[in-house]
């Protein structure tokens, strides 16, 4: 008997469709005076974060943002971020910025994320919005979320996936996704029941063989294999090992989960294409948001 094809969760695809409705949306604050400004802070010259960063502001251009790019050298101080920071905090023209991670090891990246404006928190990182998540089960929540985390949820969602009552295990306790995704999908409004699993879980393949959704985000390669996944079960790979192929010489990417894990499972978002472009949609989408609020608060 065939094995059935897994359905594909494309982010380019669904990102493509929210920066559409963002296009409307950045166009109705313009007629009413207001052009939203997206910012980013490069500390160094990492080329993934040098890639990642250039995407941003080529997307939120492409919708009709205001784009600030500004960048500060490998060995910029703790003060001179920080000032850059102030100096963010303090325009008028920027409604939500994020500092690009990793900063270089010399800085203190709790307090670089501490100091934003949490008003202008575009990452949804700062511990004031995540403070207000974990107080926040229900209801409307008027705060900025984070990106990585809504963009999984949102893949899934706009692709005709029920998370209700679904068993979700994240593998990675970093502070973009594994620490805060469970405080989104066990909302109310989406009521997921939700594992931890990080490289210190003994018992992960057990666990991982319960899961009806998976998400990868460890950035250890293919530490998901295809005997750790229950067939049908929804994978989404987030995570992030980059190699060069030493007969080659050329680099390669490498996801958390193992690509013959594709046979046994009924969703898939590859990577890259997945869960990447729904990580700069929903960037695009706080800042908007955050224009949208700060408009409202003045009349
Ligand atoms: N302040 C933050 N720093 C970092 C975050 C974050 O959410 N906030 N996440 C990652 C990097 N990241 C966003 O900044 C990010 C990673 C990947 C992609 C993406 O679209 N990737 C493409 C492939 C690109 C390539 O390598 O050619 C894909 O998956 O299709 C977007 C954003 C760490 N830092």
């Amino acid at each position: 008997m065939t094995q059935p094809t897994a359905q594909i969760l494309d982010g380019k695809a669904t990102a493509a469709a929210i920066k559409a409705e963002l296009t409307e949306r950045v166009a109705a604050l313009k007629a009413r005076g207001v052009i939203p400004g997206i910012a980013t802070v490069l500390v160094g010259a990492d080329p993934a974060s040098q890639l990642y960063v250039s995407m941003k502001h080529k997307q939120s251009v492409e919708i009709g943002m205001n784009s600030i790019q500004r960048e500060l050298p490998a060995d910029a101080t703790q003060a001179e971020v920080e000032a850059l920071i102030d100096e963010l905090n303090a325009d008028p023209g920027c409604h939500g910025y994020i500092v690009q991670l990793p900063l270089p090891k010399h800085i203190d990246t709790d307090a670089i994320l501490e100091r934003i404006d949490p008003a202008k928190d575009a990452d949804g990182l700062h511990p004031t919005n995540l403070g207000r998540l974990v107080l926040n089960v229900n209801g409307p929540i008027d705060t900025p979320l984070p990106c990585t985390p809504r963009g999984v949820i949102e893949l899934l969602l706009r692709n005709g996936y029920d998370l209700k009552g679904k068993h979700v295990v994240v593998v990675g306790r970093g502070v973009t996704i594994g620490r805060s995704i469970g405080l989104l999908l066990t909302r109310r409004e989406i009521n997921a029941t939700v594992t931890l699993t990080h490289t210190g879980t003994t018992n992960m393949s057990e666990l991982l063989r319960q899961a009806d959704v998976i998400v990868g985000a460890a950035g250890v390669k293919h530490i998901v294999k295809a005997s750790d996944v229950k067939p049908g079960a929804a994978l989404l790979d987030v995570g992030v090992t980059r190699e060069t192929d030493p007969a080659t010489g050329k680099g390669k990417v490498h996801g958390d989960i193992d690509p013959a894990a594709a046979k046994v499972a009924g969703w898939i978002s590859p990577n890259p294409g997945g869960v990447g472009p729904m990580t700069v949609a929903l960037l695009m989408t706080n800042v908007v948001e955050a224009a949208e609020r700060q408009l409202a608060a003045q009349h």
